[in-house]
């Protein structure tokens, strides 16, 4: 799709983007946009499948998330995965900045865009959904007519960063306990994809294989941590960074981050600066 075929698609975002902030009956989690565009699923449906789920706030879509989704279907390869790129409109911890989700969802189109030359037969699904924690969002995709809990295997990409604010007990008042994973993301056989993060505040991999191995057995029995392949692409790259990267009028800094479809809309549309 060109830019222009994907702009005219942001006033349908903006709608969808408002449907899913709106209290129940309104779906918390929508599908907008399929590669290839995939019909209602058949009532009779009854084949097991495996999506492996990038949640993030895409702001903007980094080769980061390209390469950690296109390593994770690779590492699930025998059950050939679908992908979902889901777009998170509320944080669990920090506020909404910019650029607007509209904006974020184009930009992930052209993310699944480049995600396809390089996976051809996957099927990549866009979503969205205003749930911050990872327990709700899963709750949410299981009562999705694509991903009903009983055919399908949820499989969460997450960086090692997030891993240690998913196992943060903060997150699940009122008992403070990690009893809801056990009956959400990490019921029946999903799985975690965790991608090592060495960074000042996150340690290097070695106390990150350290911190995984120390996990209770119920959870760490679930948690695949891997390192990135492609290094050059991952290590160090970050959306904060191409955005800092954009206002400050870096070049150098922010357009290795990003692929070019990416890179390209950020500048027509005169994001983060
Ligand atoms: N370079 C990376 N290495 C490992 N994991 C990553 C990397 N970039 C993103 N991730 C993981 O991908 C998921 C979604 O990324 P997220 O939106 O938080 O990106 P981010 O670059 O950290 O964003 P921001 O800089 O805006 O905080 C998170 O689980 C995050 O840990
Ligand atoms: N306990 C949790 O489920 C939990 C904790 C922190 C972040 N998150 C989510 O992780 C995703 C990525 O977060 P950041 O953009 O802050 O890295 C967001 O959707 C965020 O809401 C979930």
């Amino acid at each position: 799709m060109s830019i222009t075929t994907i702009k005219s698609l942001l006033p349908a975002f903006r709608t969808a983007i408002l449907t899913t902030a709106s209290p129940p009956p309104s779906p918390t989690l929508q599908i907008l946009k399929s590669y290839p565009p995939r019909p209602p699923p058949p009532p009779s449906q009854q084949q097991t499948q495996t999506v492996c789920i990038l949640d993030s706030s895409f702001n903007p879509p980094t080769k980061a998330h390209m390469h950690l989704a296109l390593q994770s279907l690779k590492h699930h390869k025998a059950t050939a995965p679908s992908l979902l790129l889901l777009l998170a409109t509320t944080n669990a911890d920090k506020p909404s900045s910019p650029a607007a989700y509209e904006h974020r969802l184009a930009m992930m189109c052209l993310l699944a865009e480049e995600i396809g030359t390089y996976s051809s037969n996957t099927q990549i699904d866009i979503g969205i959904t205003h749930h911050p924690r990872f327990i709700d969002k899963s709750v949410d995709l299981s009562s999705h007519p694509f991903f009903p809990a009983e055919l399908t295997r949820q499989v969460w990409i997450l960086g090692y960063d997030t891993l240690t604010r998913l196992l943060d007990t903060k997150y699940y008042p009122p008992t403070h306990t990690l009893a809801p994973l056990h009956s959400t993301l990490l019921s029946s056989q999903n799985r975690i994809l965790v991608f090592t993060r060495p960074d000042a505040k996150f340690g290097d991999p070695a106390e990150q294989h350290s911190y995984v191995t120390s996990l209770d057995p119920s959870i760490s029995d679930k948690v695949d941590l891997v390192a990135a392949e492609a290094v050059e692409e991952v290590e160090g790259v970050s959306s904060t960074n191409v955005r800092t990267g954009v206002k400050n009028g870096d070049e150098k800094a922010w357009r290795g981050g990003v692929g070019g479809g990416v890179a390209e809309w950020i500048v027509k549309e005169g994001l983060y600066l």
